[in-house]
Parts: C-alpha cells; sequence; structure tokens
C-alpha cells in the first residue's frame, strides 16, 4: 500500500470508529469530546506502530518525543479535529488528519470526514472547481474568528463562511465552497499538516501570513497562522493580510 493509501485508509477507518463513539450515547459534550479524543488517538498509534513501527509520529493527544526530530519519517495526526463540533449533535464540520512527513516535506496526507463518508487524499487530489461568480467566500473558525480575518474579508470585500475545523476549512476550499482559508493566533502542526498536504496535492496556494513556507516537524508543534487559498488568488489575500495586520499594529 502507497503512503497516500496508508493515510486515507488509516484517516477513514479513525472516522468511523468516530461515528461510533458518537452513536453511544455518551451523557454530554464533555464525554464526547474526551472519548473521541482518546479513543481516535488510541487505534491510530495501535496501527502506526504495527505498519510502520520504524516511523515516529506526531499526535495532538500524545506525549511529544523528540526522537521525531532525528527521524526520516514522522506521521503528524490530528485523531479528531473540530472536537467541539464533533461534540455537538447533527454538526459535520469534524474531521481526522493523517499526515506523512519525510526528510522536510509532507509527502502524503489524508483528511477524513467522517459524517460526511468522505476521505480526501493526496493520492487522488480532486480537482478544484472553477470559481463561481460573487465575493470570495472566506473560510473563518466557528468558535474563535480571529480579528484580523474580519479584517482581511473587508479588505477583500468577502463573505466569512464559519465552520468548524481547519481540515474541514481547508476542503471547503479543495472542493470550492470555499475560496480561501486564513487562520491567525494559534493552531498546531497536526491542525494543518494533513489539510496542507492535500490542499498542495490539489494545486492550491499554501503558506504562512506572511508568505514564507509553512514547515513540519519542529521542535515546537506550534504553527499559529496559515492561509490556504486558490492560486490565483495568494497575492490579493496576502496583500489584504498585511494591509490588516500593518492596521492592527498603528
Ligand atoms: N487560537 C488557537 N490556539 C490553539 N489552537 C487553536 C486556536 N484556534 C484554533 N485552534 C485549533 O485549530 C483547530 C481548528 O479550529 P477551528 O475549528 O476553531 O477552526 C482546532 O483543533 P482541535 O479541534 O483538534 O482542538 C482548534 O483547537
Ligand atoms: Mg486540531
Amino acid at each position: 500500500m502507497s503512503d497516500h493509501d496508508l493515510a486515507a485508509d488509516l484517516a477513514t477507518r479513525a472516522g468511523k470508529l468516530l461515528l461510533s463513539v458518537r452513536d453511544r450515547g455518551l451523557p454530554d459534550a464533555a464525554a464526547r469530546k474526551a472519548a473521541g479524543d482518546a479513543e481516535s488517538h488510541t487505534f491510530l498509534m495501535a496501527q502506526l506502530a504495527e505498519l510502520c513501527p520504524g516511523d515516529a509520529v506526531l499526535s495532538e493527544e500524545g506525549a511529544d518525543d523528540a526522537a521525531r526530530l532525528s527521524a526520516d519519517r514522522v506521521w503528524i495526526v490530528d485523531p479528531l479535529d473540530g472536537t467541539r463540533e464533533f461534540s455537538e449533535p447533527d454538526r459535520a464540520d469534524w474531521a481526522v488528519h493523517v499526515a506523512l512527513w519525510t526528510l522536510g516535506e509532507l509527502v502524503a496526507g489524508a483528511v477524513a470526514l467522517p459524517a460526511e463518508g468522505t476521505t480526501i487524499d493526496t493520492g487522488r487530489p480532486p480537482t478544484v472547481p472553477a470559481r463561481a461568480g460573487g465575493p470570495i467566500r472566506l473560510a473563518v473558525s466557528r468558535s474563535r474568528p480571529p480579528v484580523m480575518v474580519a479584517e482581511v474579508a473587508t479588505r477583500l470585500r468577502a463573505d466569512l463562511v464559519p465552520m468548524g475545523s481547519a481540515g474541514v476549512k481547508a476542503m471547503a476550499v479543495v472542493r470550492g465552497q470555499a475560496d480561501a482559508y486564513v487562520h491567525a493566533g494559534g493552531q498546531y502542526e497536526w491542525d494543518s499538516a494533513a489539510p496542507v498536504a492535500v490542499a498542495r496535492a490539489a494545486g492550491l496556494h499554501t503558506s504562512r501570513i506572511d508568505g514564507s513556507p509553512l514547515q513540519y516537524n519542529r521542535p515546537s508543534p506550534w504553527l499559529p497562522d496559515l492561509v490556504v487559498c486558490r492560486p490565483e488568488l495568494a497575492e490579493q489575500v496576502l496583500a489584504a493580510v498585511a494591509e490588516a495586520q500593518g492596521n492592527a499594529r498603528t
């Protein structure tokens, strides 16, 4: 099995497990969050240990092991992204992220959208649909929308599209449901690694908000901002971000 297929298979199966956790009738949102995070993490760690015993893993739910910094192959996983949305009945905006970093680059990845029964991976990246007319649609965090992103939307005359999960927002751009995803102020490598791997494979622009490259498997997993957008909008979006930040500093 290729690394693309393995990423897709693991994300899909973790997603099915999460659907069963959701159907279990747990008493409240806190219990659903805790069970979802823990069970998906345990599943992915066990599978990776069995199938790729020599590889390192960086998971949101696991203790960070510095051995990953000298490993050639590192899986960067978020067992449940959009935990808040997962815990709310009937919401579909949550995801499983599985990415593989090898020697400085993201080389494979998959984002499962279990409530939609879909997984999007780097092996068969979809064709991004042509942009419909109308204002730019800017995907933004539903629960923690950065102030800066509202300013970017004003400058671009864009419509904000709030939704949960970094993976769901990046896949919204891949699937043509949004034109750009901008985040700032906080995130970790596991929140963006698989979404960015898939977005790149689909031909989208991905970068930090200052236009510099997103880099993974760094000593600190803190990676607080990103832009994922249609390539033809990259210059415009990055210019709007720079203006919004300049404004915030004055
Ligand atoms: N300011 C911040 N600091 C730390 N993590 C943040 C953050 N804003 C968003 N995130 C994380 O990024 C992911 C997507 O967030 P959002 O749905 O708000 O766009 C979530 O991951 P988890 O659900 O895995 O915790 C969330 O915790
Ligand atoms: Mg996350």
